[in-house]
């Protein structure tokens, strides 16, 4: 046991201590302001225990979400929402349209950065904030630098024509500070510099405790970590659109929902210089040589592809924008998925769902969820093999998620519950396989296996397994090959409980 000596060293032991001197009315007050703080937090667990009772008894199957950031959870729920509530799902899309727009946006604004530096013939540029360098998905090969890729010859006469195009493009940026406003802080990638102007703290698991007390105060008053459902974007949205609502104005025609939305029409006026952007060949050279997309997620190129759609005053979100639109989860958010089509396997009528930002800034944050959850759906996203994580760049990612399914797999309080695996990103890997990546230029382990998508997945699959079976040999648990992008999966439904 600890004496006192030691605890009064502990700086959390000391804040909570009564102060010195206490008067005798002050005592009462304290231990009154006690008492009604207890008394509080008493109601509350009486209100969560009936909450999780009525669950219970509704046969409401509770999920919770894990991985690391980009892995793919939040696409996966938006997957799950499409196939099983197909009419929340629709009356849903629309409210994606911002998030859409800005996804659009940064990509033209990285261009248009990266074309001012070509244009200027500055070849010592620096990586813009959204780049690629600081990104998840950057590669792991610092040969890759912008510093040394090779410049793109402009012919002197096709300066002019694009150099108008960059200024009338420039109302872009505006836009893309407004919907960073509007949308809030999961419309910034992390990067190492962002965290350390923060009070955020690393944890490689749930479990790595802060090094110091106080550390551990400050991170849980971070908002990278108490951010919980309510506070969501789509929140946001929904509480501007009242406003908007009950505010008199007139309403501009053309866009879908008749709210006056500049973005929506800033982007209708840039459509055809848009589309003159992402077809110049010069364009495309800088893009391809200089990859200003590496760093903007899996999504960018697919968002570029539908500039007409999306720079339109009638536009509305299909459900592969919706799929593919980025926006980093910030804490715990809760959903809930009631089924609307039954799958055949079912026995549940009801999900609730968690979804869990995954950097390891918020991964302390996941712990209270685990004592009442009845599956785990962990994301691997198994084409990250050559990149680093955004939040340390010392760090692969493919390690990193090693690091965390062990960390999953072995903890005590989870032993009960059901594990399935998505091994995602099927489809990325399998491009950057045919583009020639070597496996084991990353992961040396690999040592001299065949360089193919099969040798590879057959690899990854055994150490996940070996993994898990390291610390409970025999437990079963569901392996699947995903690509949470793509429509109508039947591994979307993963269990058979
Ligand atoms: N091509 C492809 N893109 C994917 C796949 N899964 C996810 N993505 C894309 O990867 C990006 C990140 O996906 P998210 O679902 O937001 O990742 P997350 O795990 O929720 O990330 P955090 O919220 O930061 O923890 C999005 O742009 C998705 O469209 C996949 O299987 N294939
Ligand atoms: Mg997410």
């Amino acid at each position: 046991m600890r004496g006192f000596a030691q605890d009064s060293e502990d700086p959390l032991t000391r804040a909570l201590a009564p102060p010195p001197n206490e008067s005798p009315n002050e005592r009462e007050q304290r231990l009154r302001a006690e008492a009604e703080a207890q008394r509080k937090s008493d109601q509350i667990d009486e209100v969560l225990k009936a909450e999780r009772a009525t669950l219970k008894k509704r046969k409401i199957m509770r999920m919770l979400l894990l991985g690391q950031s980009e892995s793919g959870k939040s696409t996966t729920l938006k997957n799950m929402q499409l196939t099983y509530a197909p009419r929340a799902w629709a009356a849903e899309r629309v409210s994606w349209r911002a998030v859409i727009q800005l996804n659009l946006i940064r990509s033209v604004n990285a261009i248009l950065d990266a074309l001012e530096v070509e244009l200027s013939n500055n070849v010592h540029y620096q990586t813009p904030i959204h780049s690629r360098a600081a990104s998840p998905g950057s590669p792991m090969s610092d040969e890759d630098d912008p510093y040394e890729l090779p410049e793109v010859h402009i012919p002197q006469e096709s300066k002019p024509s694009l150099m108008k195009l960059k200024l009338r493009l420039g109302p872009l940026r505006q836009v893309e500070i407004d919907l960073k406003a509007r949308l809030g802080d999961g419309t910034e990638e992390l990067t190492e510099s962002t965290l350390a102007r923060s009070s955020a703290v690393m944890a490689a698991t749930p479990f790595d405790a802060a090094s110091n007390p106080l550390q551990s105060l400050s991170t849980r008053r971070s908002k990278e970590v108490i951010v919980r459902s309510h506070q969501s974007w789509k929140d946001k949205e929904k509480e501007r659109k009242e406003k908007d609502r009950s505010s008199v104005r007139p309403a501009t025609t053309g866009s879908v929902d008749g709210d006056r939305d500049s973005a929506t029409d800033v982007l209708a006026g840039c459509a055809d210089d848009l589309l003159s952007l992402s077809s110049d060949p010069i364009v495309q050279e800088i893009v391809e040589r200089k990859k200003v997309l590496a760093g903007l997620g899996d999504s960018a190129e697919y968002f570029l592809g539908r500039i007409q759609n999306i720079a339109a005053r009638d536009y509305e979100p299909s459900d592969d924008d919706v799929l593919r639109a980025r926006i980093r989860t910030l804490g715990v958010q809760e959903y809930h998925l009631v089924f609307e089509v039954r799958h055949e396997r079912d026995p549940w009528k009801e999900w609730t769902v968690y979804d869990v930002g995954g950097s390891r800034s918020m991964r302390r944050a996941w712990v209270p969820y685990f004592s009442d959850v009845q599956a785990i759906l962990f994301l691997a996203p198994i084409s990250a093999f050559d990149e680093r994580l955004a939040e340390d760049r010392r760090i692969n990612r493919l390690q990193d998620t090693y690091i965390l399914w062990e960390s999953i797999v072995k903890c005590e309080i989870l032993k009960n519950c059901t594990i399935i695996l998505f091994m995602n990103k099927c489809d990325v890997l399998q491009r950057k396989l045919d583009s020639g990546v070597r496996i084991n230029e990353h992961l040396p382990s690999f040592a001299d296996r065949t360089n193919d998508y099969a040798t590879f997945t057959q690899y990854l699959r055994s150490k996940f397994k070996d993994l898990l079976s390291q610390h409970s040999p025999g437990r079963p648990f569901y392996q699947h090959m995903t690509s949470a992008i793509v429509r109508n999966q039947d591994s979307l439904y993963p269990i058979t409980v």
